[in-house]
């Protein structure tokens, strides 16, 4: 696997790659990388011949207040990983090859930015949305992979993609979980044994949503009942909301066919987001 950190570098590869015919397909990340990752480099190497894992914590996506100096890192351990899903060359720039001296332009997205984690981290998806984009421009990738578990972000990347016309197309891929329910995600670390054994609730509460939406119960009174609920498991509850998947406008009483079902709670310092597929009959 190659180990690039220089843009030079990554073009030379990305350019006698090209030159062969080769698609290439990119996994974005932040690095501390679990199964949900791997999940997203195995679903890369069938789509293309050769697979890019950028690993890079995006400095740009992080308020002031934000958790970006804890922000779990493990170089050595994902590289090792990465090496065995079979990636063809893993992509660390600095900081400083990504905003160099000077650098000012940035994608600013709206419709499915709008709302929920737009709301709860203002400029968030500003620094996704530029960071992605310049992911997509080094690499040239023909595809990226991405998870539903950040089913806004995902939502936000399609919509830029297809504003800005840019040539590569956008999978996403359902939550890998652990055993109890809980969407693996590298922030889980930071969770107390005891924090990591109530996470649960989380997934369990809105699998009981779905179900209750599925059978007919109106909206509002459930989600209410689910937001005391895990309040009373010791949650802070930044939002537990139905959408439109793609749009991520609110649900209206009355509508039916395909939502999502979309949540925040955090534990301690810890914010979990989570969200499932609601189907709700007419
Ligand atoms: N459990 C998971 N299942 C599938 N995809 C996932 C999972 N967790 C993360 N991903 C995806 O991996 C990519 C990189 O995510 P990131 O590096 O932020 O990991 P993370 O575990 O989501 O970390 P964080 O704690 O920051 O939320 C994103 O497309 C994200 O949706
Ligand atoms: C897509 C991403 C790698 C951009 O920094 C990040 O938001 C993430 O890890 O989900
Ligand atoms: N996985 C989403 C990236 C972030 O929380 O900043």
């Amino acid at each position: 696997m190659r180990i690039e950190r220089e843009l030079e570098g990554l073009r030379a590869a990305t350019g006698a790659w090209r030159a062969a015919g080769r698609r290439i397909a990119l996994v974005p990340t932040m690095g501390a990388l679990h199964a949900g990752h791997l999940a997203l480099v195995a679903e890369a190497r069938r789509r293309a011949e050769i697979v890019i894992t950028s690993i890079f914590v995006n400095p740009l996506q992080f308020l002031p207040h934000e958790d970006l100096a804890r922000y779990p890192r493990d170089e050595a351990g994902d590289l090792e990983k990465l090496r065995a899903a079979g990636c063809d060359l893993a992509w660390m720039p600095t900081p400083a090859v990504m905003y160099p001296p000077g650098a000012a332009t940035v994608v600013e997205p709206a419709g499915p930015a709008e709302g929920w984690e737009g709301d709860e981290r203002p400029g968030h998806f500003r620094g996704v949305a530029t960071v992605c984009t310049k992911l997509f421009m080094m690499t040239g990738a023909d595809v990226a992979v991405f998870g539903e578990k950040d089913w806004q972000q995902l939502q936000v990347i399609r919509r830029v993609v297809a504003d800005l016309h840019l040539p590569l197309e956008i999978v996403g891929l359902p939550t890998v979980r652990d055993a109890d329910g809980l969407a693996l995600s590298s922030r889980n670390q930071r969770l107390s044994p005891e924090q990591r054994a109530r996470a649960a609730a989380l997934p369990r509460r809105l699998r009981a949503v779905a179900k209750a939406l599925a059978e007919g119960r109106p909206a509002a009174p459930t989600l209410a009942e689910a937001r005391e609920g895990l309040a009373a498991d010791g949650f802070g509850v930044d939002y537990l909301a139905l959408v439109v998947p793609h749009t991520l406008k609110p649900w209206t009483e009355g509508q039916h066919g395909e939502a999502r079902l979309l949540a925040t709670a955090r534990l301690g310092e810890v914010r979990l987001l989570d969200n499932l597929p609601v189907f709700l009959r007419g």
